[in-house]
């Protein structure tokens, strides 16, 4: 007993132990440290070569033949500027093996150094490959142009490697051959490290003779071929297909209910007729069957003006312009990156669904409701029972008895659906007694997800008969969210940006991503340069401080503007437009025309922004929200109080979309859906999605951190962008402050008593107005912002209270005589 117990001690000592070394190994500060070692090591090799050049002769006789652990007793006879060691690795890195390709070696570990501390940003793997080709390459290249060298030289420049791979090679193919071997060499190099390669490889082996002199024609005559970005005037004849289409081959599982036999279409009772629907198990195809479908591009559009169609000719001969181009590749994620989760096959629990049948049947039937006909469709989380009553009976009826429907199952999250629109039937919905998890894997590898070509295409999880629920962010166009704290809404959200990685390119979407609560979005740090937008002089790309959401938000405004003026110069309706004119280069880069990545602002604590900041955040976003639709900005703002200080009218009126959680009352309910339900979900995941008048329920998709900081991970180990997406810079007319439209001339009522009560207390605050005065949250906003126009506060500060600038009364009454 003793020593089993000692067991445990030791093997939980050892399980703490070896976490702590996880986490000690997988910390910022100890990447950074090891990554100072790597830069630092790079510096010593690259000093130890270059004085290998000048010192290496009189160093040489005496490490020859010298082992390692005798490097010491010689320490004072070497030459070399980094000591007996640097001559050592020197000779041996240089003369022995690889000759003076040996510097890249130095280069790389510095490069990996710069890449542990997050000064640079590479994928290791691919440099990795190249550095080990270019010392190869290298090292024959010195080895067969310097190998009479050998013999005179204490330098070896290609090293014995360069030496013995020569003479390999002449002994086999002779000199030309080698030569021509080396050529090929360094020409699939140079294809392989640069797209522009072939194009100017064909140039140089003037296949295509005509057709550039053709083009230097027209540059001369007309100078309007337009060419996207210097870096695609290699580009002539290199048509991008910008769309990959699905692959066809692509597998179906069975349906694994139907032929585990699930239907049941047995009747227990004498008058009702009791189906099972069993769940739709959605077909999920296999990775390598699928190409990553980067389109979403719309096709080619017909234009009347005269000089456009001439352009069009020229664009034909450049070829599409490829967004995708500079990141071109950038792979999306893989499955592998998201957990299975077992059990999500289990079968139908038929004892658990006749039991819940029978209940129904008898609860109604104690209230005098007879039913004709009974039938269930079982969801991951919920099933549904769709009865249809007997002629005569009134629906309100069956919709009073919910409260006595759950008291007979014994279960909490009954919602009765009278009538289901659309349909004859009533519906009762009752949470399954073992709920499953509804996996991200299954959603992002269903065919119905993959072969989707929605602009923005977002999975939020599966239905209630499991069917696999996906909206159009680009049609939505801006979704509010809404639950109470642990039903699900950071899984939720996570959930959404997951299915946007995995449909789009780095150059098609970008994020701006808001939290307030400063841990939400931590984990997208990693996709910054590829997915993610911030202010110019933004340090973070997640942005956490109030200060700065707002001007985050108005910068935002600002691209949107700016958008618009580009859309018009285009004579373009909406971005699929715009860009596809971009794309045929029917548009001038040298007028300002760019191609535009859509844009999806998330905030997770909207409640938390409109507390703090009230009108200088709701501003902005009620104009994104009114406006941005058309020029790709989309905005998805979450909130665990929706109470309607917070979800406003302007917020609600521009915000179409809701996704509903659980939230604690019938009220909230209403204010988020404008209806109650949301109420009685059961949390963990149970949502229900609103648009118009149509209302589901669906069991949002699971992904857990660990996945999304897994995918982060892969998207961030590829190349990126030099930076992330840069905002516009946005200079409100005073300052920062955004007061542009306040008019002090149609002051509010209370202005002066506010101005007192801020005097009297020298405290800027919003909520002190509010509290006194007995007024909403938008009302003292609107007071506040008249007092800072007045001069007689200052401007918003954050969380903190804004500074008052006014001392006393006297000076107050002053103020107030100037403004009449
Ligand atoms: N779709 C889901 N399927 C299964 N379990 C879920 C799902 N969504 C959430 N959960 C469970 O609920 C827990 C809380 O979820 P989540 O963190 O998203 O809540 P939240 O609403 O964001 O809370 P808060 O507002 O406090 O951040 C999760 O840790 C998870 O265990």
């Amino acid at each position: 007993m003793i020593k089993k117990k000692t067991e445990k001690v030791s093997s939980n000592k050892e399980d703490s132990i070896s976490k702590k070394i996880s986490v000690f190994l997988k910390s910022e500060r100890t990447h950074f440290v090891i990554g100072i070692l790597c830069v630092m090591f790079g510096v010593y090799l690259f000093i130890a070569f270059l004085s290998f050049f000048y010192t290496g002769n009189a160093d040489q006789s005496k490490l020859e033949n010298l082992p390692l652990s005798e490097l010491s007793s010689i320490k004072n006879e070497i030459r070399n500027w980094t000591g007996a060691f640097g001559a050592y690795l020197s000779d041996l890195l240089i003369n022995q093996w690889v000759g003076i390709s040996a510097f890249f070696i130095s280069f790389f570990i510095a490069k990996v150094g710069l890449k542990l501390m997050k000064v640079k940003n590479f994928s290791i793997t691919k440099s990795l490959v190249y550095t080990c080709s270019l010392i190869i390459l290298g090292s024959l290249i010195c080895g067969f142009f310097f190998i009479d060298n050998y013999k005179d030289s204490y330098l070896f420049l290609g090293g014995y490697h360069g030496y013995y791979m020569t003479l390999l090679l002449q002994a086999n193919i002779g000199w030309t051959g080698t030569l021509l071997f080396i050529l090929t060499g360094v020409l699939i190099f140079l294809v392989a490290i640069s797209a522009k390669t072939v194009p100017f490889l064909r140039k140089i082996f003037l296949l295509d003779i005509k057709r550039k002199k053709d083009i230097e024609v027209s540059e001369s005559e007309d100078n309007k071929i337009y060419q996207t970005s210097l870096e695609n005037k290699n580009l002539v004849n290199k048509p991008i297909s910008i769309s990959e289409v699905l692959n066809s081959d692509i597998e179906d599982e069975p349906d694994m209910v139907e032929s585990e036999g699930c239907t049941d279409k047995t009747d227990h009772h004498e008058e009702n007729f009791f189906e099972i629907v069993p769940k739709q198990e959605e077909t999920l195809v296999k990775e390598d069957t699928i190409q990553e479908d980067r389109s979403g591009e719309p096709e080619f559009v017909i234009e009347e003006n005269v000089q456009e169609e001439e352009e069009i000719s020229n664009s034909e001969e450049l070829g599409e312009y490829d967004p995708t181009l500079d990141l071109s590749r950038y792979k999306a994620p893989s499955f592998d990156l998201l957990n299975k989760y077992e059990g999500n096959d289990r079968q139908i629990d038929m004892d658990e669904q006749n039991a819940n049948k029978n209940r129904i049947i008898e609860t109604l039937e104690n209230y005098g409701i007879r039913i004709s006909s009974i039938k269930a469709t079982v969801g991951p989380t919920i099933t549904l029972y769709e009865i249809v009553p007997e002629p005569g009976v009134r629906i309100s009826k069956i919709r009073n008895l919910e409260d006595d429907i759950a008291l007979s199952l014994a279960a909490l999250g009954i919602r009765i659906i009278a009538p289901i629109p659309g349909k004859g039937t009533i519906g009762i919905e009752v949470p399954n007694k073992d709920p499953q998890i509804v996996s991200m894997y299954s959603v992002i590898a269903s065919k119905k997800f993959q072969e989707c070509k929605f602009d923005l295409p977002v999975a939020l999880g599966k239905t209630i008969t499991n069917e696999i629920f996906m909206v159009d962010l680009a049609k939505m166009p801006h979704i509010l969210v809404a639950g109470a704290t642990g039903q699900g809404k950071s899984v939720g959200l996570n959930a959404i940006i997951t299915s946007l990685l995995y449909k789009k390119h780095p150059a098609q979407l970008k994020f701006v991503l808001i939290d307030p609560k400063k841990v939400e979005f931590n984990i997208y740090a990693n996709i910054e340069r590829h997915f993610l937008a911030k202010l110019p002089d933004g340090d973070e790309a997640i942005i956490t401080d109030v200060t700065k959401v707002v001007q985050t938000l108005n910068s935002i405004t600002k691209e949107m503007d700016d958008r618009y003026d580009l859309l018009k110069k285009a004579h373009t309706r909406n971005i699929k437009e715009y860009n596809s004119k971009f794309i045929a280069r029917r548009l001038n880069p040298n007028n300002g025309h760019r191609y535009m990545p859509y844009i999806v602002v998330i905030v997770d604590e909207f409640g938390d922004l409109i507390m703090t900041a009230g009108k200088e955040v709701e501003l902005p976003i009620a104009r994104i929200a009114q406006l941005a639709r058309a020029v790709g900005i989309h905005m998805i703002i979450a909130t665990q109080r929706p109470s309607t200080n917070i979800i406003t009218g302007v917020i609600k009126a521009n915000f179409p979309a809701r996704i509903a959680f659980k939230v604690s009352s019938m009220i909230d309910s209403r204010t988020i859906l404008d209806c109650p339900g949301a109420n009685q979900l059961i949390g963990r995941g149970d949502l229900l999605f609103s648009q118009g008048s149509d209302l589901i329920r669906v069991q949002s998709a699971f992904v857990d951190t660990p996945e999304v900081e897994k995918i982060c991970e892969y998207i961030g180990d590829q190349e990126s962008y030099p930076t992330a997406y840069l905002l516009p810079e946005y200079v409100g007319e005073n300052g920062e402050s955004g007061l542009t439209d306040v008019n002090l001339k149609d002051r509010d009522p209370m202005f002066e008593e506010a101005a007192r009560l801020i005097v009297a207390n020298q405290q800027g605050s919003t909520s002190l107005i509010q509290r006194k005065f007995s007024i909403g949250y938008n009302r003292a906003g609107r007071i506040m912002d008249q007092l800072e126009a007045a001069g007689i506060v200052g401007p918003f500060e954050g969380s903190k209270a804004r500074q008052v600038l006014v001392i006393d009364d006297i000076h107050l009454e002053q103020i107030f005589e100037s403004l009449k």
